[in-house]
């Protein structure tokens, strides 16, 4: 059952707490919940998500993308020294879902490289690519585009790196950009040399259709497939509108009560966990919570007034996240807008209201392609490849017209460029002992100058198809920067000047080795050195995947859920 509020529960004990009903939280409930003797409370500090429009068609994203939107905590970053001392905005989901109820959709694995490196750092070969496979086929069930016949995606994926039974509806989308098909030509031509590959299936490299958590024509959040089909069991109770504000200490090394309040001014009530308190609050709030519980640095809690309850200096700490760039280019086209055309508007959502179909059904690109630096790149000489394996990219783009997202009237073609797995690390620390007061939250974008130099490349390899022959005519000059932005220094200016947060940030509670003083939680994700708590969420994830992280964040919750009732001898 969803209570509205605190008020509504009645009963203050459960086998499992889990704190935070977003991405990974609400498939710990489902699992946890599915033996109908076990007792679990989900809390969560925002409200419902699925039944809103915005949420739920793929195009009105926008709506809760932009700042200071709804479902999310409105998170503004410190000054970040890469990006000449900007602060940003860091969006992160605030609601049932969580950030998948509010994310771009995108649905990508890691490489087989990047779980292979999670094994490898946590010594538990239980998180290589091949032990996960289970999990990731268990999560999916791919659908075909409501836009499109079967026939469509032929050829765009591999139906062996699939799952079609899971909970969670994925689909290629379906919805045409003219410029496709040009970009498919453009990196197959002998310049590029690449080929279409199914970017879930163990390495992205190459160009790949993206797969989207968007199933019939609309958005799937782990609250529309792990919750709601299941909201009626009555061993699950997910209490709404409520914050936790930090895990209590019961007796010395053991941590099962949670304290929570429905608002700052609000009074503080606590629930115990016969088994676990397990904290899914994302890479943010996580780190926070433990913070605010007084597990972490000693003299960090001090300066802020927290009493250290058990020393673990590198909670917050080793947090990654993705510089993500935009640069624009004229198009010669006759531009289609939802944003400018009204007419156009209402037309197309009333085609989506009618059978989930049309522009409204659309994600920014519908192609990415992705790269490595090359073998003998000078950027890598001497140093400690920054990707997790060869077959892992430095890089990647999305190149799009983006004319039904186009606000002005310039028809324009966009490359979104990323950094796959930077080696810049930033931190989430206390700004105070006030669970209602934001935390610091510092990306340490483009610190790291090798995070510059790759975004740089990536930045070459853009401009390299958007030049290429076969776009003459289709491409015209570049609008953002503007042309006589030339040289590699002040187009590193334009980067510092218009980065933006990908939100894929991971590493604040990270896994690593039992005994190993890395890190935060175990192989089996339990914070060190206490009992009853753990950590499932990305803040686990030691670094970056190769690209976002939703997907991943689905198999780590899977695998977590079954560690769990194994323990448990559920
Ligand atoms: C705007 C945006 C776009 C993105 N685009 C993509 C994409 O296209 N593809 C992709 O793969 N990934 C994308 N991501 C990243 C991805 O969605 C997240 O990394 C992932 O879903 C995080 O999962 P999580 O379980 O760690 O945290 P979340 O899903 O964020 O869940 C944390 C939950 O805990 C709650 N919470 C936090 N603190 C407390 C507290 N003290 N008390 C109670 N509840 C609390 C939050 O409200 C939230 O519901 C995007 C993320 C955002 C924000």
């Amino acid at each position: 059952k969803i209570y509205d509020s605190l008020s509504e529960l009645e009963k203050s004990q459960f086998d499992f707490i889990i704190c935070g009903g977003g991405n990974a939280g609400l498939v710990l409930a489902n699992r946890l919940s599915e033996n109908p003797a076990v007792q679990v409370l989900v809390i969560e500090a925002g409200g419902r998500t699925q039944d809103d429009p915005d949420t739920q068609i793929p195009f009105l994203d926008i709506n809760l993308l932009a700042d200071r939107a709804k479902y999310q905590w409105n998170t503004t970053t410190t000054p970040q020294k890469g990006l000449l001392g900007k602060t940003i905005n860091y969006p992160r989901g605030f609601g049932l879902g969580g950030s998948t109820a509010h994310n771009g959709m995108i649905w990508i694995k890691g490489s087989v490289d990047d779980y292979d490196n999670w094994a490898k750092v946590t010594g538990d070969d239980g998180w290589s690519y091949n032990a996960l496979e289970p999990y990731m086929k268990k999560v999916e069930r791919f659908t075909n585009p409501t836009e499109k016949g079967p026939d469509f995606v032929n050829g765009k994926f591999n139906p062996q790196a699939h799952g079609f039974q899971g909970p969670l509806g994925i689909s290629i989308i379906g919805n045409e950009d003219r410029i496709d098909d040009l970009v498919v030509e453009v990196l197959k031509s002998k310049e590029f040399n690449m080929s279409v590959v199914d970017g879930n299936d163990k390495s992205s490299l190459g160009i790949w259709w993206i797969q989207s958590s968007v199933s019939g024509g609309t958005r799937s959040s782990s609250a529309t497939s792990y919750l709601d089909p299941i909201d009626c069991r009555p061993n699950l109770s997910v209490v709404i509108n409520t914050q936790v504000t930090r895990v209590i200490q019961t007796k010395k090394g053991d941590f099962r009560t949670v304290e929570v309040a429905g608002g700052p001014k609000e009074p503080r009530q606590t629930f115990t966990a016969c088994k676990e308190v397990i904290l899914s609050a994302g890479v943010v709030g996580s780190a926070q919570l433990l913070l605010l519980s007084g597990i972490g640095h000693k003299q960090e809690l001090a300066a802020v007034g927290v009493k250290l309850t058990h020393e673990s200096p590198n909670v917050g700490k080793g947090l990654s996240n993705q510089p993500q760039t935009l640069f624009s280019w004229e198009g010669n086209f006759t531009m289609n807008s939802l944003i400018a055309n009204q007419t156009f508007f209402d037309e197309s959502l009333a085609r989506w209201n009618k059978n989930h179909t049309g522009p409204m059904n659309t994600v920014p690109a519908n192609l990415v392609s992705a790269f490595r630096l090359p073998e003998n790149s000078t950027l890598l000489k001497g140093i400690e490849d920054p990707s997790a394996g060869p077959r892992t990219p430095h890089y990647y783009m999305g190149l799009a017209t983006t004319e039904y997202f186009n606000s002005g009237s310039q028809p324009t073609i966009g490359a979104v460029l990323q950094v796959s797995e930077p080696i810049s690390r930033g931190s989430v620390t206390l700004n105070s002992n006030d669970p209602f007061d934001q935390p610091n939250v510092d990306l340490a974008f483009l610190v790291e100058d090798l995070d510059t130099q790759i975004l740089l490349q990536a930045y070459r390899t853009a401009k390299a198809q958007i030049e290429h022959p076969l776009m003459k005519g289709f491409a015209l000059d570049r609008l953002s920067p503007p042309p006589e932005v030339q040289i590699d220094d002040d187009i590193i200016i334009y980067m510092r000047n218009n980065t933006i947060a990908t939100s894929h940030a991971v590493g604040t509670a990270a896994m690593s080795r039992n005994g190993s003083h890395d890190g935060v939680v175990g192989p089996d994700l339990k914070v060190k050195g206490i009992n009853g708590l753990r950590v499932v969420d990305a803040s686990v994830f030691p670094v970056n995947l190769q690209m976002n992280n939703q997907a991943a964040v689905y198999h780590l919750a899977e695998r977590a859920s079954d560690l769990i009732k194994h323990e448990w001898h559920l």
